[in-house]
């Protein structure tokens, strides 16, 4: 299985948790570009049955509390669009692309009930929000969603195009709102990242995306 992270400490927490002989990890950079440029390169280099976008997120209250996990029954792009007269329009509903990656459903049973994870729709953005008016916006645009990352749909999107199944789990550093450094969590969720991996059921989450 390919592991997908932004940066060196959540590829060393998959990896304590994991071990270094069942997956492999790939440090892609932080934002969606950076993930889909790594993903692509790695599956162009080496065949994965399955993908896994991973790491540390802000989390919707109170869905998503500081230190839980939560896997994606859907990865979305929720600021690729355009500011219309009429409000915000992603680029679906302007008629090109998409912005939605649902992961196997199945997969995501599997993945959440062996993680104790929440299960919801995570976003990826490429802005990290920093208001209560933008939680509120993302929230109501996004009913469930669970937790913002930066990462999960432009792996989703490389993935894709490889035929391969995608699917992230995340664990939270802070809450999603007000801009808040001295809140940040980042031990505390690289603790639950590892901890996640640990108890990762990988041979049946590959069955899963090979038969499934
Ligand atoms: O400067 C800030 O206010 C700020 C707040 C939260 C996170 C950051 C980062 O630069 C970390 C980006 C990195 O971590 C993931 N991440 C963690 N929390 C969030 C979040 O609330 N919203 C979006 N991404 C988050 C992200 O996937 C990146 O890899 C800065």
């Amino acid at each position: 299985m390919l592991v997908v992270v932004a940066v060196a400490t959540e590829a060393e927490a998959v990896l304590r948790g994991a071990g270094a002989d069942r997956v492999r990890v790939v440090t892609a950079g932080v934002g969606p570009a950076a993930a889909a440029a790594a993903t692509a390169f790695a599956l162009a280099e080496q065949p994965h049955p399955l993908v896994l976008s991973a790491g540390i997120a802000g989390g919707f209250a109170p869905r998503a509390p500081i230190g839980a996990v939560v896997v994606a029954d859907a990865i979305l792009a929720a600021d690729l669009g355009a500011q219309t007269p009429d409000g915000f329009q992603d680029v679906a509903e302007l008629g090109f692309g998409t912005v939605a990656r649902r992961p196997p459903p199945a997969a995501v049973a599997l993945l959440a009930g062996a993680t104790g994870a929440v299960v919801g729709p995570v976003l990826t953005v490429s802005t990290v929000t920093g208001s209560a008016e933008r939680a509120a916006e993302l929230a109501a645009r996004h009913p469930g969603a669970a937790a913002e990352a930066m990462e999960g749909f432009g792996v989703a999107e490389a993935a894709a195009r490889f035929g391969v199944p995608a699917l992230e789990l995340r664990t939270v550093s802070n809450a999603v709102g007000p801009r808040d450094r001295a809140a940040w969590r980042i031990g505390e969720a690289l603790g639950a990242l590892e901890r996640a991996f640990s108890a990762l059921p990988h041979h049946r989450l590959l069955e899963e995306a090979l038969n499934g």
